[in-house]
């Protein structure tokens, strides 16, 4: 089998990059046949960080999208919601497809990652670290997700220095790294600073400790040998017996604004199929303004009936809604059942550069471990 191909934000050394090398992450090759569903037979689980998949760093979330619409990569890992800051909107946008521009992309499988920042500074630059900081620095880089969950932090010490946006949090380590006469700092994580080659002034400038990102396992509904792989993410919340594995479907859709009850009426039909709703999301139509298009979560017990529930709550929504969508159906990775404690472990990634696994940069060179 050719090596899977998986894409994510990079460049190298994101909490996307992260998520792909983590070993929790791991690829089942089941050889699945239609008459004998109930015996599985697992020939493989691998994570992707191992030699037979290749990591391939992208610029954007929007360049992900695109490289599984068009087949050009098996998996796509996606960040769409943090625990302390909310939904990732670009996510969202692109899950919401107004142009049809990713008719066969669907979630196949969710991760939890416990994310740590730090703030990062050019080598020598503080020799006497953040005890003896002087306040100097005049401008800081990283995602935008991350100003969020590190508010308390930089309304205590940044409160008036000017902040960029930038692509990732690893785009903004790799920046400072270019800019060593700037008094500029990033918020990225240490893996991004020893990548990058830059120092940590401050850890764990995060507001909270259990700040954890969600991301979403994408897949093109029409690639074969993905249905035919199945994500395990943690064997220490995968039972035997897939009735008791909760699954999540996530479905989005559009009701006219101008007739009352539209929403309550398409609310409703999770109810009447037993399909317990866990978030709802919204983002404006771009049709009109002040109309949105909604985004459900939605699961059943025992989730053996999942797909029978969504399949006809999917026809109903039809009879109710301007538009609807099913964007996917996975493993729940939460699960009400699960501890923190089994939360925090399954997040929690130490790395060195062995873990890089075997990347591929967009300009060509190659780094393999
Ligand atoms: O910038 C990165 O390193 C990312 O992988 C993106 C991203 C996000 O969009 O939420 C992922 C996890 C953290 O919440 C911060 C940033």
């Amino acid at each position: 089998m050719d090596p899977l191909k998986v894409v994510f934000l990079g460049p190298l050394a994101s909490f996307s990059h992260q998520v792909c090398v983590a070993p929790q992450l791991k690829v089942t090759i089941s050889l699945l046949d239609v008459g004998f569903a109930n015996s599985r037979i697992q020939a493989a689980a691998e994570s992707f960080a191992k030699s037979s998949s290749v990591l391939l760093p992208q610029a954007s979330f929007a360049d992900a999208f695109s490289a599984i619409q068009k087949q050009e990569a098996d998996y796509a890992v996606i960040p769409c919601e943090n625990s302390t800051n909310g939904s990732v909107v670009q996510t969202l946008d692109l899950l919401a497809d107004r142009n049809n521009q990713y008719n066969d992309v669907k979630v196949c499988g969710e991760y939890y990652l416990t994310v740590r920042h730090c703030l990062l500074v050019n080598k020598g630059s503080y020799p006497n670290g953040w005890t003896g900081y002087d306040g100097s620095i005049r401008k800081l880089y990283t995602h935008p997700q991350v100003w969020g969950q590190c508010d308390k932090f930089l309304s205590q010490y940044f409160k008036d220095i000017e902040r960029q946006d930038v692509s990732s949090t690893s785009k903004a380590a790799e920046i400072v790294a270019e800019e060593p006469n700037e008094k500029t700092a990033a918020i990225a994580s240490r893996f991004a600073a020893e990548y990058h080659g830059v120092n940590v002034l401050k850890e764990n400038i995060e507001d909270r400790a259990d700040n954890t990102t969600r991301f979403l396992i994408l897949r093109n509904v029409l690639v074969e040998r993905t249905a035919r792989l199945d994500l395990d993410i943690s064997s220490l919340t995968t039972t035997q017996d897939e009735s008791l594995n909760t699954h999540k479907t996530l479905i989005s859709f559009s009701v006219n604004h101008t007739s009352p009850g539209a929403l309550a009426d398409a609310l409703v039909i999770f109810k009447t199929h037993g399909l317990n709703l866990t978030t709802i999301n919204t983002r404006p139509s771009l049709r009109r303004a002040w109309q949105y298009i909604f985004f459900v979560e939605c699961g059943c017990t025992p989730s053996d009936q999942n797909r029978d529930a969504v399949s006809k709550a999917l026809n109903d929504l039809r009879q109710v809604t301007e538009a609807c969508r099913d964007l996917g159906t996975w493993r729940d990775r939460l699960g009400q059942s699960r501890s923190r404690a089994s939360l925090l472990s399954l997040g929690q990634h130490y790395f060195d550069d062995s873990r890089m696994g075997k990347c591929i940069q967009p300009h060509g060179s190659d780094t393999a471990t």
